[in-house]
């Protein structure tokens, strides 16, 4: 057996399940008002029940691996959290061989706790990324990397609602990256888009316009001579994006400068990328540094393309967005 193949195999059990976690709340949600409503509490218990689940398979093969989750279990606890804990524990244990009771749940949750850091073995994982996506009933992903001495070795994205081919969205959705050790026949091997020239390029960025400015992303296009128009999708489906040719450059320019980056929100997306043979860096053209603790403290902003272009990609961001 190759080398991390068992963290490889435990790794897409679990976002499978999770993602089915997700995929059955999505469904009741996007065929409900809830979204009209703006109730957040759906996308609340799919955010923990995901975590649960993920850190449960986790420390049944793993015990021994610590983890940084987005989620942590305070609401659940006591009287006031009894409704909520309530829910999430019977959405887990639809998914669990061996059912959770309620002790069970928040400790699973809260072992996604662990500060991160630059030695030995951690998994991180975000439960629902694209919470906004998600209440919208558009793209959302639950992602989880191993990450190694500060490197990533394993990531896993699921991507209930990703279009299996975006020219024929309505045929199939539901797709599963994974990176490293391909070996399944049933496995399909992802390649980037082939480009020269940025002009040619499609960009992606957030939805969520105080993610990431599109005012500059637009300008950034304009001095690329891009003329077609971003792929705007929420959560790290931009990552599978690019990694599999729909877009060419994913855009992540900062909105807040004291904003920094979670890692559970890049390490998955981040490998998907690197093994399709992209380049990830941040705007200073900076290594992403997955070894500094929860956040991406060392990095600004996020800019991920095809290597041919990521000079040019590069030189037009500092431009527009550092006035270099
Ligand atoms: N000011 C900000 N700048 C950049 N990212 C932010 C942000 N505020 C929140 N986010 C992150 O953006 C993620 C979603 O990314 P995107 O906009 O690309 O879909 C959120 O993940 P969650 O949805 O898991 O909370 C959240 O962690
Ligand atoms: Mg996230």
């Amino acid at each position: 057996m190759s080398v991390l193949a068992i963290e490889r195999a435990v790794a897409i059990n679990a976002v499978l399940r999770a993602s089915k976690v997700c995929q059955k709340v999505f469904q009741s949600l996007v065929t409900s008002d809830t979204v009209i409503k703006k109730d957040r509490s759906p996308v609340t218990v799919a955010d923990f029940s995901a975590q649960a689940v993920v850190n449960t398979i986790l420390y049944e093969s793993f015990p021994n691996d610590p983890i940084v989750g987005e989620e942590e279990s305070g609401s659940l606890r006591g009287d006031s959290g009894k409704e909520l804990r309530d829910k999430v524990l019977s959405l887990t244990n639809t998914v669990l061989d061996t059912p959770l009771d309620d002790k069970e749940l928040l400790a699973a949750i809260d072992r996604g706790s662990y500060p991160g850091g630059s030695h030995g073995r951690m998994w991180t994982i975000d439960p629902i990324d694209g919470t906004m996506g998600f209440l919208r009933g558009e793209q959302f992903c639950v992602g989880l990397a191993l990450i190694i001495d500060g490197d990533v070795h394993i990531s896993v994205l699921g991507c209930p609602n990703l279009p299996v081919d975006f020219k024929s969205p309505e045929i199939e959705r539901g797709c599963l990256f994974v990176a490293r050790n391909f070996s399944s026949t049933e496995e399909t091997q992802i390649h980037m888009a082939d480009i020269s020239s940025s002009s040619a390029a499609t960009f992606c960025e957030s939805v969520v316009p105080t993610h990431s400015s599109h005012k500059e992303a637009a300008e950034i296009a304009s001095l690329l001579g891009i003329t077609k128009l971003p792929l705007r999708l929420d959560s790290m489906c931009k990552y599978a994006a690019v990694a599999r040719g729909d877009a060419n450059i994913y855009l992540r320019l900062p909105v807040r400068i004291d904003y920094e980056e979670n890692i559970w929100d890049h390490a998955p997306g981040f490998l998907v990328v690197k093994e399709a043979g992209g380049i990830i860096t941040d705007i200073h053209n900076k290594p992403l540094d997955f070894s500094l603790g929860r956040t991406l403290k060392a990095n600004k902003g996020i800019v991920v393309t095809h290597s041919k272009i990521h000079g040019q990609v590069i030189d037009a961001v500092q431009k527009v967005v550092l006035k270099q």
